[in-house]
């Protein structure tokens, strides 16, 4: 069964369109990746489908019906804010938020947090407020989780600790929306969304998404003169360990900006990464 459904939906303020046209599911046990530059719409779109703002146009349908305070209690939240209270413990916190679900009793503390539990939220590290405002959302057990940002600003470790709680959520049959900046995260996904200015510009597995989209791998002796050379012709160049890989080009460009600067070089054309799909979309946005 489909969880969230939004249908054609669109989202003006004023005449700025911050969601043009959008259509996607999130189905039971899928995690659905949100992907796009800082503007693109993500939170506009994941605001209409928790019901907190209206779309201008096109539907949104939440465990099959209009999202209301009823769907609401079946969804799990976490805000790029993460909507802790800074001046409450992180055991208050969790007891807060699962009254307000109308659940009897919190969850037990554990690990990390359960030392943590007489500490005021505002006191503590980031990660751990991450990882309170996961409990928190998973408190009721919800069947749709929705998380906005969900990692960022944490480490690497952290990160992973939280998307192990992702995948055993989704692997008890919990749909997951969640939006991301990091491609790592993307590819833990089982589908993507990317939004760029608004509407969706391509859906589907990596793969799909990546599709036919090429990038240039350039191998040097030289790499940092190649690099130099092509960060100066003002292509999109990035290191893959020692080799020079430029995104959103072709062969022809880069060869030239290389001849212009005396670099020799074997140059290539290979498929793409999703990042550089990103680049290339992002490219597009600026
Ligand atoms: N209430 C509002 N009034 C006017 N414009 C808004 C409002 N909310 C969002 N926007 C605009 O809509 C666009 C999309 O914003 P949104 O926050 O959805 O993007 P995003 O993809 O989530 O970006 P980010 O990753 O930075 O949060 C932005 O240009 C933003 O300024």
């Amino acid at each position: 069964m489909s969880l969230v459904t939004a249908d054609g939906v669109t989202r003006r303020f004023g005449s700025f369109t911050a969601v043009d046209d959008v259509s996607m599911t999130v189905g039971e046990g899928e995690i659905v990746g949100l992907l796009g530059a800082n503007g693109a719409g993500k939170t506009t779109l994941i605001k209409m489908i928790l019901g907190l703002t209206a779309p201008t146009s096109g539907r949104i349908r939440l465990f099959g019906a209009a999202p209301s305070r009823a769907t609401r209690t079946r969804l799990g939240y976490v805000a790029q804010g993460l909507g802790l209270y800074a001046t409450l413990t992180v055991a208050e916190n969790l007891a807060f938020v699962t009254a307000a679900y109308g659940r009897k009793s919190p969850p037990a503390l554990t690990g990390a947090l359960a030392d943590a539990g007489d500490r005021l939220v505002g006191d503590i590290g980031l990660g751990l407020q991450r990882q309170l405002a996961f409990t928190a959302a998973l408190a009721h057990r919800p069947a749709l989780l929705v998380l906005d940002e969900p990692t960022s600003g944490v480490d690497a470790l952290a990160r992973a600790r939280l998307w192990d709680v992702i995948h055993d959520e989704a692997e008890r049959g919990v749909g997951v929306l969640v939006t991301t900046h990091y491609m790592q995260e993307a590819q833990q996904c089982d589908r993507l969304v990317l939004m760029s200015r608004g509407a969706a510009v391509g859906a589907g597995t990596e793969a799909d998404i990546v599709a036919d989209t090429t990038a240039v791998e350039v191998r040097t002796a030289d790499w940092t003169a190649a690099f130099d050379a092509l960060h100066r012709a003002g292509l999109a160049v990035t290191l893959a360990g020692r080799h020079v890989r430029v995104a959103d080009t072709d062969p022809a460009a880069v060869d030239a900006a290389l001849r212009a600067a005396g670099v020799p070089a074997d140059v290539r054309q290979v498929p793409a990464t999703l990042e550089e799909k990103m680049t290339r979309i992002c490219r597009i946005d600026l």
